[in-house]
Parts: structure tokens; C-alpha cells; sequence
């Protein structure tokens, strides 16, 4: 559905050159949930922007549902634009619109007749779930509703690409996920295309197929998610990991943990899959002479299915501890050493 090639941003400022992006190939396919994670200043803005030509790109192509945009005329892309709907941090609303008008808005500029128009706002308003909010105004709704505003306004026309633009950044963790599972839910739907991008591993881990990795314009690491979570490579992504699977205080427990004992081994378990599902600890205890005792653990859903993680304690004789290791490693869970190696 999208395919950049050696795509490149350089912005000529006071200061000399700035490179947003820097030579990026990327495949997007039809139907698929892509999100592109990075720092701020990475360049993911600059790069979603791309993808309708809010900005141009300095070199290579982008191309969408078949049409390089770089090569069409503005009315072509006006067109081409049709197909490619933007939702924002902030949901660029209209202030003096009501939300039904604000749906319109968009139905308007294509010359939907009045009729239908009305028709297709009652169908979006319920769609986003904001049935008898229909006359309001942007001010009088919660940043959750106003952004089921833009959601409904961004379908209005049926487009083949939903572009989200740190669509959830600036509304609290409850908030947040029901947009995802709004978002989820259209993708489902409709077979929408949906490109966003993010700061926070926890809307990756919920709802993308893959993800991107960004770093000072670059795709540092690239593919489907439970993959990256599985095996990440570049230190940035095991950070990002780190933000889904583990809760703050872990170092503090564990660094505590490793000075009150001295024996046994404190270990990280990471699962993939169904994997997560399996009752290892209780096999373990029963295999082997060994106590485990339990520091943290966490599992999330992904949409290839569970991810988690466990940070536990196991003590005995050492010769018996190390096989009990090794018989979580051979049950194909990445197992890491992290205190008394
Ligand atoms: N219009 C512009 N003119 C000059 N430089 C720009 C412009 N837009 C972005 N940049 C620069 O490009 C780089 C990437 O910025 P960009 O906004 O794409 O990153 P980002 O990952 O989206 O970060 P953030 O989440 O903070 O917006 C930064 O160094 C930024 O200063």
C-alpha cells in the first residue's frame, strides 16, 4: 500500500542543514497497523508528513495505493490526498463547528450533496461512539471525545490510508486505550491501512502488526512486533522494550534482592507467544531441588499474541539451579542472567 524509497528530508535553516530523514526504504502493506517509534527529533514527524506531501521530500519517492505522489499534479494530489486522512496530537478541530459540522467538513470540500452528507455524519457519529454529543462543541468535550471528532472526520471520505500523528500523546492512559481499540476496531472493519507515529512502546505493544525504530532520521530497526520485542538489537528498541515490560522498580527490587542473598541466581524470562501461557515455574520446582521465588513479572497482549516478561530468584546447590536453567532454555525462553552469575 506504501513504499518509500532512499527517501530524504534536509531542511535548510539559519544553522546549515538539518537531515529530518535520511534515506529511508520502507514497505507498508494493505490493511497492515505500522507504527514508527523514535525520541523526540528523530524525524517521525517529518516522515508521516511525507506520506501526504505536507512536506516534500528533498529526494526519493513515495508512493500510495499505486500513485507516486511526488510526480502528481496538485490537482492529482489533491485527489490523491482523498485517500490519505490525518488525525493529530492536538485534533486540529474547527473551534465554531459543531462536531456534526466538523465531520462535514470534509464531505463538504469533496461536493457530497447535502443529503448524503447528513447521512454519513449520523453514520461516523456512531461509528466513534459519540451519539448525542452531535451538537456540541469542541470545547465542551474531553480530549478522548475530541479526538473521536477527528477520527470520525479523518473516515469521512472513506480512505484507503489513516495517518496518526502522536494521536494519543496528549490524553491520559485510559483515554489512550479506548482510542486504540477505536482505532483497532477500524482497521478490523474496514481493512484500513493505519501509519502512526509514537513515542510510547505501550501503543506499539497494542495494537501495530510492525514497527519502525527511528534515530536521527534513520530506520534503526524494522519488522513485526513480537519479533522486535523477541530479539531487539540496537540499544535504543531495548529501551522502548524495557517501557512494556518492565515496571520501574525492578531494578530497585532486584538490586536489593542480590544484596540480601548471596546464593542462586536472579534471572530475567522472557516469553514470546504462547509460550507465556505455559506453567514453567511450577515444572521447574517440580524437576528440580530448587526454591524460586518470584520479584516481578508482567504480560502483555500484542497483536501476534503474548509478550512477557518474569524476574525471578532461583536457589539451591548451584549444579542444580544451573540445570534448572537450562531446562527453561531448552523450552525455547530467552533466559538472562542479571545477579550471582
Ligand atoms: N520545518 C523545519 N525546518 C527546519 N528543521 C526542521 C523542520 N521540521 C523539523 N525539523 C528538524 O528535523 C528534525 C526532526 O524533527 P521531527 O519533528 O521530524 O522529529 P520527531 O521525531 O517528530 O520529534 P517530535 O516528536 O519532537 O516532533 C529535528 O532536528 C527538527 O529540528
Amino acid at each position: 500500500m506504501i513504499t518509500l524509497s532512499s527517501l530524504k528530508k534536509v531542511f535548510q535553516t539559519k544553522d546549515g542543514q538539518v537531515t529530518a530523514v535520511d534515506n529511508i526504504n520502507l514497505t507498508i502493506n494493505k490493511g497492515e497497523i505500522y507504527g514508527i517509534i523514535g525520541y523526540s527529533g528523530a524525524g517521525k514527524s517529518t516522515l508521516i508528513r511525507t506520506l501526504n506531501m505536507l512536506e516534500r521530500p528533498t529526494s526519493g519517492t513515495v508512493e500510495v495505493a499505486g500513485k507516486n505522489l511526488s510526480a502528481l499534479s496538485k490537482k492529482d494530489l489533491r485527489l490523491a490526498r482523498q485517500e490519505i486522512s490525518m488525525i493529530f496530537q492536538h485534533f486540529n478541530l474547527l473551534w465554531s463547528r459543531t462536531v456534526r459540522e466538523n465531520i462535514s467538513f470534509p464531505l463538504e470540500i469533496a461536493g457530497v450533496p447535502k443529503e448524503k452528507r447528513k447521512e454519513r455524519v449520523e453514520e461516523l457519529v456512531k461509528l466513534v461512539g459519540l451519539e448525542g454529543r452531535g451538537e456540541s462543541y469542541p470545547s465542551q468535550l474531553s480530549g478522548g471525545q475530541k479526538q473521536r471528532v477527528g477520527i470520525a472526520r479523518a473516515l469521512a471520505n472513506n480512505p484507503k490510508v489513516l495517518l496518526c500523528d502522536e494521536a494519543t500523546s496528549a490524553l491520559d492512559p485510559k483515554t489512550t486505550d479506548s482510542i486504540l481499540d477505536l482505532l483497532v476496531d477500524i482497521n478490523e472493519k474496514f481493512g484500513l491501512t493505519i501509519v502512526l507515529i509514537t513515542h510510547e512502546m505501550h501503543v506499539i505493544r497494542k495494537i501495530c502488526h510492525r514497527v519502525a525504530v527511528m534515530e536521527n532520521g534513520k530506520v534503526v530497526e524494522e519488522g513485526p512486533v513480537l519479533d522486535v520485542f523477541r530479539q531487539p538489537t540496537q540499544e535504543m528498541t531495548k529501551e522502548f522494550v524495557k517501557q512494556v515490560t518492565e515496571p520501574e522498580e525492578t531494578k530497585e527490587t532486584v538490586k536489593h534482592l542480590l544484596e540480601q542473598t548471596k546464593t542462586g541466581k536472579v534471572v530475567q524470562l522472557t516469553f514470546v507467544g504462547g509460550d507465556a501461557e505455559k506453567p514453567l515455574i511450577s515444572q521447574m520446582i517440580r524437576s528440580f531441588n530448587i526454591d524460586i521465588n518470584i520479584l516481578q513479572g508482567k504480560i502483555s497482549q500484542t497483536q501476534n499474541g503474548p509478550y512477557g516478561a518474569l524476574f525471578v530468584h532461583v536457589d539451591g546447590e548451584a549444579s542444580e539451579v544451573d540445570r534448572a536453567i537450562q531446562f527453561v532454555k531448552d523450552k525455547q525462553v530467552k533466559v538472562e542472567v542479571i545477579g550471582h552469575d
